[in-house]
């Protein structure tokens, strides 16, 4: 199997963007990041949930590990590559909410599996933003079996809507935002 493997062939943004310059107040290289929501699949404290921990390396990247157990299948032995993509949503979402501190949703996700990802194995995760044009960031990801220099499994693509704030109160619920605003108060200076 090569290492590069490169199934994504368009062009990557797929229009014409901007840098994206990390937000003056982004956390800086070494930070660990802290759980964005509670109740989030991804890196909150659900029974069942992920629980992915994310840190912000160098150059703008975000650093975070999957760890594949028996409640993650698909295939027998294998990780199931729905959970893998929702792994790969919360470490792209980490990377676009932390260091452009602008709130987005996920329009689009899509994934590369390039090696079948076992039971008991970890995917360290690199996510990267890769230009802005207006509302719309582009940012990507490679996942590597087992270390941060193993051969890429998992490979994605994204793309993030910056969205108003009324976004999450006008689709989602109440509590959920209160208990939101409450755990988080500081993010992105959130107006009550
Ligand atoms: C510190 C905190 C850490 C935070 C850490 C966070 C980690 C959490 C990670 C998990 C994140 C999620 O799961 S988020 C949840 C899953 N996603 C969602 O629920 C999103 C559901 N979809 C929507 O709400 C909507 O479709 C939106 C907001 C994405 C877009 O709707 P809209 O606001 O009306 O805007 P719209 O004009 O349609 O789109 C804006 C521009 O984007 C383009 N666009 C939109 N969708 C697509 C698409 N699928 N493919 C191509 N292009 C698209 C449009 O063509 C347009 O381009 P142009 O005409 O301007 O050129």
């Amino acid at each position: 199997m090569s290492e590069e493997r490169p199934r994504q062939r368009t062009p990557w943004p797929p229009v014409p963007t901007e840098p994206p310059t990390p937000h003056a107040q982004a956390p800086g290289p070494g930070t660990k990041l802290q759980v964005h929501y509670d109740e989030c699949f991804g890196c909150g404290e659900l029974d069942g949930g992920l629980h992915m921990r994310s840190t912000v390396g160098e150059h703008a990247h975000v650093h975070a590990e999957f760890t594949v157990t028996e409640a993650h299948q698909g295939a027998p032995g294998l990780a199931h590559g729905g959970l893998l993509a929702c792994a790969f949503d919360e470490a792209l979402g980490s990377a676009v909410g932390n260091l452009l501190q602008r709130p987005a949703v996920t329009g689009k996700l899509e994934t590369d599996f390039l090696r079948p990802v076992p039971v008991g194995s970890t995917l360290f995760i690199t996510a990267k933003l890769d230009g802005t044009a207006g509302r719309k960031i582009y940012a990507s990801a490679d996942g590597r079996l087992d270390s941060a220099d193993g051969p890429i499994a998992v490979r994605a693509r994204a793309l993030f809507v910056e969205v108003a704030f009324e976004h999450f109160t006008s689709h989602g619920y109440a509590d959920a935002m209160e208990r939101f605003r409450r755990t988080r108060p500081q993010t992105w200076d959130i107006n009550p």
